[in-house]
């Protein structure tokens, strides 16, 4: 994605906006106490931002009974238009929920008053012997709606994540059990993925520590157990590996985002990529699992090295639903059957693990899925399981087991650990040292800059423009890190997330000083920033993300003809170790990718030299000209004097003529007088 020229000259790590993850490691988080905190369920307020984030010791189990009939057709929130559902006309009209559907089906679960038991109702014909009420967290009715799902069971694990704990949350059920509706929802009824998003970010905002964070997003699925990369598209599938510190994700894309707009696009390139097909039960059903994951890191704001640097995910996840695979046609059967392998063995991962006994296999390795979700369930961090109901009859054996399910998953300990990184390893710690480095170099500019104010022209309109780009890396780099403010500073709707720091106002006198647009009160900014209710997540989008890679390209481009002016060479053991240390391993697309930036480069020069070319040729032709020009009007200068140095030989010579004609006539005169 990122499109650069060469590689700097400069001793700069690549700089980019997104991060091509080669070896990502989740570690699974040490156990450690934890004490429980106060945060209410409403969405991140000030105050709340203040207190510890409530923990649980148990996974916290939920379910929801999707209505009876329900509204299909309707765009999904990630959805291009392009991406519409194609069957509308096939499928039922929209009808109000209630206990009885039009053709006179009733709903097989009755919600108790205090909303935390589901019972089959007693309309519907139970089984001796078999458990027919289920008690979990809480028990969403039909006529609940996802907000009301997010603020009570899911705000708090968005908490968390800000805060440093692993979050998780986990749509799981039957096909067709509104899985998919409830994670992402659609653009009249946002899902838990875009309100997850939304409140990360109102919560840097809000956030009553004065902190820097760091928000990256990935989106991947497990299709026919392939994990597949949805936001490169890149078919070949990524690897998974055991390393020592935890999973090894190989090639992972992660791009760095600063506003909620910028995750939404993200996601939405992917979720075109998703694999989704019609069955008997769905005419948009999920054919894998999808994990977004959003990496937040965070540090205090003032920048000390070796101080409380902390890195956590906050993990979405839509399970692909459990489904009879005889009644679809081939294909959707062999993916039925990889589904339904994989959501076994999650059954099975979450059985032992809710007997609690620890010496027991628990049996990661035995699906993509369960390896994926290892550090979600290993203990230390938080979850919430969402156990999706249809309220059929003809389903009801199906929601058994998923409320089986959800009883055991409710007796798996958690205990959740703020998860503490080493500065070298965090993103946030190489922008600082990226933007520190860029700065110095500002510095350097500016001192060449005032020394040739003497040179000629040319040269100083160069120096100005490498000083102009160096300002602009370091703003957009700037923009990345996302800056909380204190309790004190009164939020106002449009206001930055940055604080406007001294150093960010004398990049600004820079600009001034060259007379240049300031382009940091982007669209991105306003995004993150747009406070009106209801519209937070439809605001205006922000700066196309390929451009700002070319962009970056053409700055890197640039830092590096500073370099060859300085006199370093890439072949400086200091600048290749941080190249090295950029891309300590190189994957085969980081390969492809700089091989890519490297012809880019070669373009531009080549385009830069036929420029230069033309232009010489260009000036000698005008010089010629202006040669022959003169020549030109010289030689029409003397034929002019001969022009009329002739005109007035003409005139004399017809003055003459004139003079014999008048001379002849007279003699003619005579010759006759005289005869007469
Ligand atoms: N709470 C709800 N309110 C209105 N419509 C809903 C609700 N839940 C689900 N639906 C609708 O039911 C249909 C099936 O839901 P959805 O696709 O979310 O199921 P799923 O569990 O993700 O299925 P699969 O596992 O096959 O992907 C969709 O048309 C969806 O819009």
């Amino acid at each position: 994605m990122q499109k650069a020229s060469k590689l700097p000259s400069l001793g700069l790590r690549p700089i980019s906006t997104d991060r091509s993850n080669d070896a990502k490691s989740i570690q699974p988080p040490r156990r450690n106490d934890s004490s429980p905190g106060t945060a209410t369920t409403a969405s991140v307020s000030s105050k709340e931002s203040s207190e510890k984030p409530q923990l649980k010791t148990n996974i916290e189990v939920c379910a929801r009974i999707r209505p009876l009939e329900i509204q299909t057709g309707s765009a999904g929130f990630f959805e291009a238009p392009s991406q519409r559902r194609r069957t509308l006309s096939k499928l039922p009209k929209k009808q109000a929920p209630g206990t009885m559907s039009k053709q006179g089906e009733i709903c097989c679960w009755d919600v108790s008053e205090d909303g935390e038991t589901a019972a089959q109702s007693e309309n519907t014909e139970t089984v001796t012997g078999r458990t027919n009420s289920f008690t979990l967290d809480k028990v969403y009715g039909m006529q609940s709606t996802t907000r009301q799902l997010y603020d009570n069971s899911c705000h708090s694990l968005v908490k968390a994540a800000m805060e440093g704990y692993h979050s998780t949350v986990l749509a799981y059920g039957q096909t067709a059990s509104g899985k998919t509706h409830t994670m992402s929802g659609t653009k009249d009824s946002p899902g838990l993925i875009p309100l997850c998003i939304e409140d990360c970010f109102r919560y840097v905002r809000e956030c009553q520590e004065s902190r820097e964070y760091m928000i990256r997003v990935s989106y991947l699925e497990v299709y026919k157990e392939h994990i597949r990369d949805l936001l490169t598209g890149i078919p070949q599938p990524i690897r998974i590996f055991d390393g020592p510190k935890g999973l090894i994700i190989r090639g992972l894309k992660e791009v760095v985002v600063s506003s909620p707009q910028d995750v939404f696009d993200a996601l939405k390139s992917g979720e075109g990529r998703r694999q989704v097909g019609s069955t008997h039960m769905n005419s948009q059903s999920s054919r894998s699992h999808t994990l977004v994951r959003l990496w937040i890191e965070s540090t205090p704001s003032d920048g000390r090295k070796g101080s409380s640097t902390r890195a956590s995910s906050l993990s979405l996840v839509d399970l692909a639903g459990s489904e009879s695979v005889k009644l679809n046609g081939l294909e959707r059967r062999e993916e039925g059957h990889y589904i339904n392998k994989s959501l076994m063995t999650l059954g099975q991962v979450v059985l032992t693990l809710s007997e609690g006994n620890t010496k027991t296999h628990i049996p990661f390795r035995d699906s993509k899925l369960t390896r994926l979700l290892q550090p979600s369930l290993s203990g230390n961090a938080q979850m919430m399981l969402l156990c999706c109901i249809s309220p059929q009859v003809s389903h009801l054996e199906e929601s058994h087991n998923t409320f089986k399910f959800a009883t055991r998953a409710k007796k798996i300990k958690q205990k959740a650990i703020v998860n503490v990184a080493d500065d070298e390893n965090t993103l946030l710690q190489n922008y600082r040292d990226e933007i520190a480095d860029l700065r110095k170099q500002l510095e350097e500019a500016k001192q060449q800059q005032r020394l040739i104010k003497e040179v000629p022209f040319d040269h100083k309109e160069e120096t100005d423009e490498e000083v102009k780009e160096l300002v602009s890396a370091i703003k957009t780099m700037e923009r990345l890190i996302l800056k909380s403010r204190p309790h004190h500073t009164p939020v106002t709707p449009r206001a930055r997330v940055a604080s406007p720091r001294a150093s960010e106002m004398m990049l600004d006198d820079t600009l001034d000083e060259l007379n240049l647009q300031d382009d940091s009160d982007d669209d991105s900014q306003v995004a993150i920033l747009s406070t009106t209710p209801g519209n937070e997540m439809l605001s205006t989008p922000t700066k196309d993300e390929e451009a700002l890679s070319i962009e970056l390209g053409r700055i890197r481009g640039l830092l590096g003809t500073v370099l060859k002016k300085k006199g370093i060479s890439e072949d400086d053991p200091y600048i290749q170790k941080s190249l090295d240390f950029a891309s300590p391993v190189r994957s085969p697309e980081m390969v492809r990718e700089v091989e890519h930036l490297r012809h880019q480069l070669e373009e531009q020069e080549a385009n830069t030299n036929l420029r230069k070319a033309d232009s010489s040729f260009l000036q000698s032709q005008l010089r010629e000209k202006d040669q022959l020009l003169e020549e030109v009007s010289k030689v029409l200068e003397q034929v002019e004097l001969r022009q009329a140095e002739l005109e007035r030989e003409n005139a004399a010579l017809r003055a003459e003529a004139f003079a014999l004609k008048a001379k002849l006539s007279r003699h003619e005169t005579d010759y006759e007088c005289a005869n007469v």
